[in-house]
């Protein structure tokens, strides 16, 4: 091959390197060319260098190469999943293509992949008779990230450096192939297009040249990785079959490895070789004549030689995995497919590999990751790519919007259906009604599933809980079909069983068996930490009873209450809103309450008046035990959890109304009876001395509302009057004064005008200093 030629550049140059290609097919490398494969060779490689157009990657892109680069650098064999996997879905969307166009598949009917290792080039190459890219595909995908979302992610793994699981997480995809090679070129060829070569270093350009040799793939894409030096064992055969098995094993489509294998073969024996082996006197005597005749008959005719010989080894099964009967299948390749199939780094929580018959008909396995999406559940998150649809093993789609009710939004999985028509429209498809059937169905199965779980091994039902609790709350909110199976799964931390941090777990049926006689309420408790949810006044109460009290810590249960109201006919009841029944108020204890309000009268009169900004019911409560009082929300006010999140809520839309009304609902406030406290109390205003109580009875209001839960109204109006209250205690006269003792500032320094030039290189030191880290400080005037 002419070098000199190939590099000059006019159009008959290239085609005398188009010849020179072919000719170099027949001998690439230290392997025999594989049939029906043609390389590139290192002048049209040079020619693509010195020729191609060149474009700048996106800086998104570079960002990216980086970031793979630095962080996986650990982990650089998934290059090659990354690569078949581009392979396997240009593959699956042919074949898609060919559903409904016969002629998509040409002259290149064979769905395949192959790899080729050349220890004498240094190069991997992956082909695949997928799809191919046009010029126009090959420059944005190639150069450019599409995805939405990835800017956001590059963010998130910036921001959280070297975290490798976090990367993993998300597909890498091409990029990944600068893990193993300084140089990578691309050979491309899309059934609109002419074929294309795309060269980079990985710097921050690439190049695109149209292939001169004309079309030598028929249809596909060729990646040919020129491996860094520490990257030769990607060029041994061993490894190349090892990461295969590991990484792509279920792939849908034939993975052939070209590699050697040693056989033995029997051959004839050469007539010269018999001759040695044979005695022959012609001397000898007849009889001797004889034996020999018999010994030589006898004689082998054949040897076993052994030879190495090169061809194409398949190397992966590709019999879908959901189309095997579940009893064959060992979870092991349950946990390898599911890390094939979704890239998650680790083996998923749980799964359910089922075959819906009846009404429609189709295969399925779901998964449980172990872990949720960084983005699980927040706003913008996208999950219409976890679940995809084959149609008799054929890959449909994996953009299935609304396909998975929120609730599920991290269910991940497959469903083959018998019943869809292959050439089903990607877009008509969510309307289709057997998709509407599958959906119902797998939605049941998930529940199935988990219903299983949490029946079967509790413990890892709650490491589920822990990770997903919030979803299973949502859909009893937003799923109301389901809503009833839903219930069961909630699980809620309670004061069976010790409560604070070690409160255990418990669902509403176990809670119910364990009701005391004549409860009519289910209790709860809202609050930002079980710590002081279990010692609010409310509970205290409760617990010293010997009731049971559930602690609902997240934001969402709130939502939840309402929507739940009631489980198995027992009302859930906040204990610390106006409403809490025992069931076992008897007769005498009625009439020992309606004596106390009467004693009471005058200090509730009272406290109706002082509190009357905030409170509108003052009541005796047997309920309370050490504590002298509560403040408990209106039966429809709201908890303090709620009132924080409606407090955020108005201050970011000023006219919600709805709202600012719960915030405005005014308070219950409760006295103990027996305590000495509210005794003490009754006695200064049945002898007239209100006056004294005004500013305790404010300090006691405030600091009991904060120990219910909800936060002080003024804080600064609250310090001034514990501080009067603390002035009464210690005897300290209420209007004396600290003496104040002012150090004026010095002078102001004098300073001439700053020329502008000196301005102006303040400034740019600022900035310099700015991108030079956290760390950095010093000399920030604010600090
Ligand atoms: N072998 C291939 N044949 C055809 N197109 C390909 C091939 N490899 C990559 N592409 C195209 O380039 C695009 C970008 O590939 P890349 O691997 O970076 O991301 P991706 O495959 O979209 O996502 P992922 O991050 O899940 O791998 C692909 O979406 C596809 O359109």
């Amino acid at each position: 091959v002419s070098g000199a030629a190939a590099n000059s550049g006019d159009a008959a140059d290239l085609s005398s390197a188009a010849t020179a290609a072919k000719a170099a097919s027949t001998s690439a490398g230290n392997l025999p060319t594989p049939p029906g494969l043609s390389f590139l060779t290192e002048d049209l490689e040079d020619k693509v260098r010195s020729a191609g157009e060149s474009f700048q990657f996106e800086t998104e892109v570079t960002k990216m190469m980086k970031l793979i680069i630095n962080s996986l650098y650990k982990t650089k064999e998934i290059f090659l999943r990354e690569l078949i996997s581009n392979a396997s879905d240009a593959l699956d969307k042919i074949r898609f293509r060919a559903l409904t166009d016969k002629k998509a598949l040409g002259d290149t009917p064979d769905l395949k992949i192959t790899l080729v290792a050349d220890k004498e080039r240094n190069t991997l190459t992956i082909t695949d008779s997928g799809v191919g890219m046009t010029f126009k595909e090959l420059k944005a995908n190639l150069g450019t990230i599409a995805k939405s979302g990835t800017a956001e992610f590059l963010a998130t793994v910036e921001s959280q450096k070297n975290n490798t699981n976090l990367i993993g997480q998300f597909g890498v995809g091409f990029y990944s192939s600068f893990l193993v090679a300084d140089r990578v070129t691309v050979v491309t060829k899309n059934n609109e297009d002419k074929q294309w070569i795309w060269e980079s270093t990985s710097e921050s350009n690439f190049r695109i040249i149209e292939d001169p040799r004309g079309n030598t793939l028929g249809r596909g894409t060729q990646i040919v990785l020129h491996l860094k030096p520490d990257a030769r064992e990607y060029l041994e055969e061993n490894r190349l079959r090892e990461l295969v098995h590991r990484h792509s094993e279920f792939v849908s489509f034939p993975i052939y490895l070209w590699a050697t294998k040693t056989e033995t073969e029997e051959v004839p024996i050469e007539a010269e070789e018999e001759e040695q082996t044979t005695p022959a006197d012609e001397e000898s005597e007849d009889i001797e004549d004889i034996t020999d005749k018999a010994e030589k008959d006898a004689a082998p005719k054949t040897k076993t030689v052994t030879k190495t010989v090169t061809d194409w080894e398949l190397t992966n099964q590709q019999k879908p995995i959901w189309t095997r009967r579940a009893k064959d299948i060992t979870e092991r390749e349950y946990n390898e497919f599911y890390i094939s199939f979704t890239k998650d780094y680790q083996d998923p929580l749980t799964y359910n590999h089922f075959r819906a018959e009846g009404e429609v008909e189709f295969n399925s396995i779901l998964y449980i990751p172990k872990k949720p999406s960084p983005s699980f559940l927040q706003p913008g998150d996208d999950w219409s790519k976890n679940i995809r649809l084959f149609v008799r093993r054929v890959f449909i789609t994996d953009d299935l919007a609304g396909f998975l009710p929120r609730w599920l939004s991290f269910l991940k999985g497959l469903v083959d259906s018998d019943d869809l028509p292959l050439n089903v429209s990607r877009e008509t498809l969510q309307q289709h009604s057997i998709i509407k059937v599958i959906k119902k169905r797998v939605v049941a199965k998930a529940i199935d599933m988990l219903r299983a779980l949490a029946g079967k091994d509790e413990k890892k039902y709650l490491e589920f809980w822990e990770q997903y609790g919030a979803a299973i709350k949502l859909g009893v909110i937003e799923d109301q079909a389901n809503k009833k199976k839903l219930v069961k799964l909630l699980r809620f931390r309670s004061s069976h069983g010790g409560g604070g941090k070690s409160g255990l777990f418990t669902s509403l049926d176990e809670y119910v068996l364990r009701m005391r006689k004549a409860q009519p309420q289910i209790y709860f408790m809202s609050g930002e930490n079980i710590e002081t949810m279990g010692t609010s006044p409310f509970v205290e109460k409760l617990i010293a009873r010997g009731y049971e009290v559930l602690y609902f810590g997240d934001a969402i249960d709130e939502y939840l209450v309402n929507v739940l109201v009631e489980h198995d006919g027992k009302r859930l009841q906040h204990v610390g809103k106006s409403g809490v029944k025992y069931g076992d108020e008897d007769e005498a204890a009625k009439t020992a309450l309606a004596e106390a309000e009467t004693k009471f009268e005058p200090l509730r009169d009272y406290l109706r008046t002082r509190l009357g900004e905030w409170v509108d019911t003052v009541r005796v409560s047997y309920q309370l035990t050490t504590s002298p009082c509560a403040v408990l929300a209106g039966e429809h006010g709201v908890s303090g959890a709620m009132e924080r999140m409606l407090q955020q809520q108005v201050a970011g839309n000023k006219d919600d109304f709805r709202a600012k009304m719960y915030l405005q609902q005014k308070k219950v406030f409760e006295i103990n009876p027996d305590h000495p406290l509210i005794l003490g109390m009754l006695e200064k205003v049945k002898a007239g001395k209100q006056e004294l109580l005004d500013d305790s009875v404010y300090v006691l209001f405030e600091a009991t509302s904060i120990a219910s839960g909800f936060s002080v109204r003024n804080a600064s109006d609250f310090a001034k009057k514990v501080e009067v209250v603390v002035r009464e205690r210690l005897g300290v006269d209420a209007k004396a004064e600290a003496t104040v003792n002012v150090v004026p500032a010095p002078d102001v320094e004098k300073r001439s005008k700053k020329s502008e030039t000196e301005e102006e290189e303040e400034k740019e030191n600022v900035v310099e200093g700015e991108g030079e880290g956290e760390d950095e400080i010093d000399g920030h005037d604010e600090l």
